[in-house]
């Protein structure tokens, strides 16, 4: 009577049950394996589970099973791990990036006389977690990302590009090796805000941006320092690159017109470029003197590059 009641829960489990032999042939599953690998009993009692389910990694599985038998202990296998060991149809209304069940298998040494007679595994539906676990990384990843990222100019947000500064700053002091700053401006922003309107000015912003972008090496680091200023972080390069670098971009700004409703907005920037030096005792120094350097180009009639000194 106790066997029948046994049988009644197990194949009502939501849960599948799997019972093999020492030779992995099937001795018994349940209802909810039938259901989700939709085989009929006949074709599966008595098989080997290699033969029914030709998908499982044979040598893997097969080194598993064998270790439960052999330790008499039991073995777990996670959706972390492996997404899925069946090929096993979900039934959630859920869509996910596989058609397959989304699996964590158990493997059930059963013994009798001191000896592993059978191994059972079951087999756990999480497809329901592992939507929600992979879901929950994008969105941590993508709200990583957006702390790191201006929303308008898609160029590095000043906290983290300081804190690349930072990084930056003692990497080089280290070892010893160059690193140069450019900072720039767009002039007389005011004015086109005035002009243009705010959103013509945003425009702007985006594709001096993004025209700047294009220009850098991978490894620069391309920040929005505040408003209209950006700046880039140059590792490993001495003071005559750096300048190569920030006449490149004005040239390329000053050569480029935005479209705005039908008008071409024209821009300028004014940069100043300072390089590491013995007195920059703090990143913050390196910042002030790149700074400097570009209220010199704004003072001396902006659309140029200024060199910081190094004093
Ligand atoms: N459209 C737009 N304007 C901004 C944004 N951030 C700052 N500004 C504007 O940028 C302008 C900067 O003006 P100023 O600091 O006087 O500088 P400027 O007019 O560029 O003059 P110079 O730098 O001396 O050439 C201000 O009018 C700000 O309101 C932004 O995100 N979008």
């Amino acid at each position: 009577m106790l066997d029948g009641l046994c049988d009644k829960i197990i194949n009502r489990l939501n849960t599948g049950v799997l019972l093999l032999d020492r030779n992995f042939n099937i001795l018994m599953w349940n209802r909810f394996l039938a259901v989700h690998a939709n085989q009929h009993d006949e074709q599966v009692i008595g098989k080997n589970i290699f033969q029914v389910f030709p998908e499982l990694p044979r040598k893997w599985l097969e080194r598993k099973l064998s270790s439960v038998i052999q330790l008499k202990n039991q073995s777990f296998c996670g959706w972390e791990q492996r997404h899925h060991l069946f090929e096993l149809a979900h039934s959630r209304p859920i869509t996910t990036d596989s058609d397959f069940m989304a699996q964590n298998c158990t493997f059930l040494p059963i013994e009798e006389h001191g000896q592993v007679t059978q191994i059972c595994i079951l087999i756990e539906d999480v497809t329901d977690i592992y939507h929600y676990q992979t879901q929950l990384k994008k969105t941590l990843q993508e709200l990583a990302l957006s702390n790191r990222i201006d929303g308008l100019t898609q160029a590095f947000n000043r906290k983290h590009w300081e804190e690349c500064l930072a990084a930056e700053f003692s990497r080089a002091r280290r070892h010893h090796s160059s690193l140069a700053l450019v900072m720039l401006d767009l002039d007389h922003f005011k004015l086109l805000n005035d002009t243009h309107g705010h959103q013509g000015g945003d425009k702007v912003l985006i594709e001096t941006a993004k025209a700047i972008n294009e220009l850098l090496r991978m490894g620069d680091l391309f920040g929005r320092y505040g408003g209209e200023e950006f700046a880039v972080i140059l590792p490993n390069t001495e003071l005559s690159g750096a300048e190569e670098v920030a006449e490149r971009i004005r040239q390329t700004i000053a050569l480029k017109a935005v479209d705005y409703q039908g008008q071409n907005i024209g821009i300028t920037v004014s940069l100043g470029v300072a390089v590491l030096a013995q007195q920059d005792k703090r990143y913050e120094d390196l910042i002030s003197r790149a700074d400097n350097a570009l209220y010199k180009a704004k003072f001396s009639g902006r659309n140029r590059v200024s060199l910081a000194d190094a004093s």
